[in-house]
């Protein structure tokens, strides 16, 4: 039975990082429940869904919103606006993964704001925001951010496509891009939405300076960024173990946790 005090929470994806959340939020997040997913083939996740202790409601992606307070995206950024739209419409919080595609859909945070709605970015698999945010509040001059990815974590990103690039016998590290974060998420929008999470944090997409690198010589997705600002000057770095899916880190999904179990916490630490 739920507790009519406990926010439901429901999410949008069971790929690599969606059923992390849903067994932490199963196995119990303090104040929160699972109450719906939303997935494109029942029959494919429903071994998943069965062998839960508390097993969801699968509703159709536009309907999640009603049956949750916190939706979390966690599909391929083609799906975000189906998702974040009806749920922060009938003002819901919506916590968003797939952030690059934020860009293209900017709007939905003022539907947000005009429906008392939330739009929620986690750290992901990235470091630092905290900071970022704090630096921003005062005068950030630059944000500069390298990305180095295995080859698998790169295969068949638009960009390399796109300039017939082939990345499948490197033997050195290649840059594959140098612009902004806006550009680069254009470019390789399941590998960079760290990059659009530190611009949104910071001096935005546009001003946010990145290079991507496919790089044989490396096991993790591997992320430098140098912070510029009146109040400090840092360097931040992250080694990303790639989960199942090896565009994604593992860390993504625990940054996702993490911040769920913020949202009724009594001891809440970092920003
Ligand atoms: N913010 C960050 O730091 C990071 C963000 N990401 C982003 O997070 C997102 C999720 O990543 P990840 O979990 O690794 O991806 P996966 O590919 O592992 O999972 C995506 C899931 O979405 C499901 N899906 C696809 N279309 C639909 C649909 N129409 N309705 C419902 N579900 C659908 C897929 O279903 P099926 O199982 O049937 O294929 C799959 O289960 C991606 O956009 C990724 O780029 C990734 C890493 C870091
Ligand atoms: O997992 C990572 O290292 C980063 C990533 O895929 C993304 O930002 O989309």
């Amino acid at each position: 039975m739920t507790d009519r005090n406990e926010l439901r929470v429901a999410i949008a994806g069971l790929g690599s990082i969606g059923t992390k959340i849903a067994t932490a939020l199963d196995q119990g997040i303090e104040g929160l429940s699972l109450s719906a997913v939303a997935v494109r083939d029942p029959a494919k996740h429903q071994a998943f869904i069965g062998g839960l202790r508390r097993p969801p409601q699968i509703l159709p992606l536009d309907q999640i919103g009603e049956a949750a307070d916190i939706v979390v995206e966690c599909a391929p950024s083609s799906q975000l606006r189906a998702i974040v739209e009806p749920a922060v419409k009938r003002g819901r919080a919506a916590v968003v993964v797939s952030v690059g595609g934020l860009l293209d859909n900017f709007d939905l945070v003022d539907l947000a704001r005009a429906n008392g709605g939330r739009i929620l970015v986690p750290t992901g698999a990235l470091i630092g925001l905290d900071a970022v945010n704090a630096a921003a509040v005062g005068t950030i001059h630059s944000v500069k951010m390298v990305t180095r990815k295995p080859i698998d974590g790169l295969k068949g990103a638009p960009f390399i496509i796109q300039n017939n690039i082939d990345i499948d016998n490197l033997r050195e590290p290649l840059k594959l891009f140098e612009g902004s974060a806006r550009e680069a998420a254009k470019g390789f929008p399941a590998n960079v939405n760290v990059a659009v999470a530190l611009s949104l944090a910071g001096i935005g997409p546009d001003r946010t300076q990145m290079q991507v690198w496919a790089d044989p010589t490396v096991a993790r997705n591997v992320h430098r960024i140098e912070v510029e600002a009146d109040s400090a000057r840092f360097s931040m770095g992250i080694e990303n173990v790639p989960s199942e899916n090896p565009k994604t880190g593992m860390i993504t999904a625990l940054s996702v946790i993490a911040l769920l179990r913020k949202q009724r916490a009594t001891l809440c630490v970092g920003t």
